[in-house]
C-alpha cells in the first residue's frame, strides 16, 4: 500500500522520520488537544476537534498496533468529552492519568487541591471586573483566560492574578503561561514529558513515540519523543524541542492518517516477511 503523502513542513524531514518509524512494529502516538486537534477559539467551552482529526485518531486508536494518547492542560473529565477513541488520557499537563481502567493523581497535586480550589474562588470575585475575564477550574490547576479580555485590561487581570496568587498560595503554587492564559498549579517539577514517559514504558522497548502538540507546556514532552522518535510542533515558528512541524490543526489529520498507512505498511512487511507468525506484531 502507498503511504499517504505527509503536509508540507513535515515533508521535508521526511526521510529521517520515515528511517525512525517505518520498522516499527508498534507505535505510541501522544496527542495534544487544543491548538493541535482543535483550532484556538475565544471560548474555551467551545473548542472541538475538527472532523478530519476525530476521524483520523479514531481511525488510529483501532489499530491493535498504535497505541493513542491524549495528553492536555485540560481536566482529564473535560477532554475526555471531547475525543474519543484512545485507550489513555492524561489531564491538567499530566498531573492525572487514566489508562488500564483508572486514574492516577499526582499525590503532591492532589494534596495541593484545597488551594486551587480557595484560589479559583477568590479569583472569580477579584476578576470580576475585568471585562471577559474567564477562571477556568480545573481541581489540581486553575485557568485564568485573557483571550477576550480587552488589552487596556489584561495588565491588571495579571497583576490580580499574581497578587492572589502570592498571597494564597503560600509556597505551593506557582504561575505559569500558555497561548493567552495564566495557568496557577502546584510549585514542583512535573510536566507532560513525565507523563508520556510513564505512558511509554507500559510500551515494548524501542517503541517510538510520536508527539504532536502546539505550546509551550508540549515541549517536555517533544523532547521525550525525540529520543526514539518524534516530536512534531503545530503552528508557530518559534524554537522548539520538536524536529518537525505541521503548519495548523488542520495538517495534523494529514500526519495521522501519513501515520496509520506507515503501520500498514509494516504490518504487511512483517506478514509477508519469512518465518512471520501473526504473534509477531503483539497487540
Ligand atoms: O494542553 P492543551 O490540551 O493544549 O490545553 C492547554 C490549554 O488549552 C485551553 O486553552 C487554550 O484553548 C482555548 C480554546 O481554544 C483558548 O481560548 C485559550 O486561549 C487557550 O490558551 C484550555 O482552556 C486550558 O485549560 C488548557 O490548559
Amino acid at each position: 500500500m502507498e503511504s499517504e503523502s505527509p503536509p508540507l513542513r513535515l515533508a521535508a524531514r521526511l526521510p529521517a522520520v520515515r528511517a525512525k518509524l517505518e520498522d516499527a512494529a508498534r507505535l505510541l502516538v501522544c496527542l495534544d488537544f487544543d491548538g493541535t486537534l482543535a483550532p484556538i477559539v475565544e471560548d474555551p467551552d467551545a473548542a472541538t476537534a475538527t472532523a478530519r482529526n476525530r476521524n483520523a485518531v479514531a481511525r488510529l486508536a483501532e489499530r491493535p498496533d498504535v497505541t493513542t494518547a491524549i495528553v492536555s492542560g485540560r481536566a482529564l473529565t473535560d477532554v475526555r468529552e471531547r475525543v474519543d477513541g484512545p485507550s489513555i488520557y492524561a489531564g491538567n499537563h499530566g498531573l492525572e492519568l487514566a489508562r488500564h481502567g483508572s486514574i492516577a493523581v499526582h499525590p503532591v497535586a492532589r494534596k495541593r487541591a484545597a488551594r486551587i480550589e480557595r484560589i479559583c474562588s477568590l479569583l472569580e470575585t477579584a476578576l470580576a471586573s475585568v471585562p471577559n475575564c474567564r477562571i477556568e477550574n480545573k481541581r489540581l490547576t486553575g485557568t485564568v483566560h485573557l483571550r477576550a479580555v480587552p488589552a487596556a485590561a489584561e495588565p491588571i487581570a495579571r497583576r490580580i492574578t499574581r497578587r492572589t496568587v502570592d498571597r494564597f498560595g503560600g509556597d505551593e503554587l506557582e504561575i505559569s503561561t500558555g497561548k493567552r492564559i495564566l495557568e496557577i498549579g502546584p510549585d514542583f517539577r512535573w510536566g507532560k514529558g513525565n507523563a508520556v514517559e510513564l505512558i511509554a514504558a507500559d510500551e515494548p522497548p524501542g517503541t517510538p513515540v510520536v508527539y504532536i502538540g502546539d505550546d509551550v507546556t508540549d515541549e517536555s514532552a517533544f523532547r521525550v519523543a525525540e529520543s526514539d522518535g518524534i516530536g512534531i510542533r503545530v503552528g508557530g515558528d518559534e524554537p522548539s524541542s520538536a524536529s518537525a512541524r505541521v503548519e495548523s490543526p488542520a495538517g495534523v489529520a494529514s500526519v495521522l492518517s501519513w501515520l496509520d498507512s506507515l503501520a500498514s505498511d509494516a504490518a504487511a512487511r512483517s506478514e509477508s516477511a519469512p518465518g512471520h507468525r501473526p504473534e509477531n506484531r503483539p497487540r
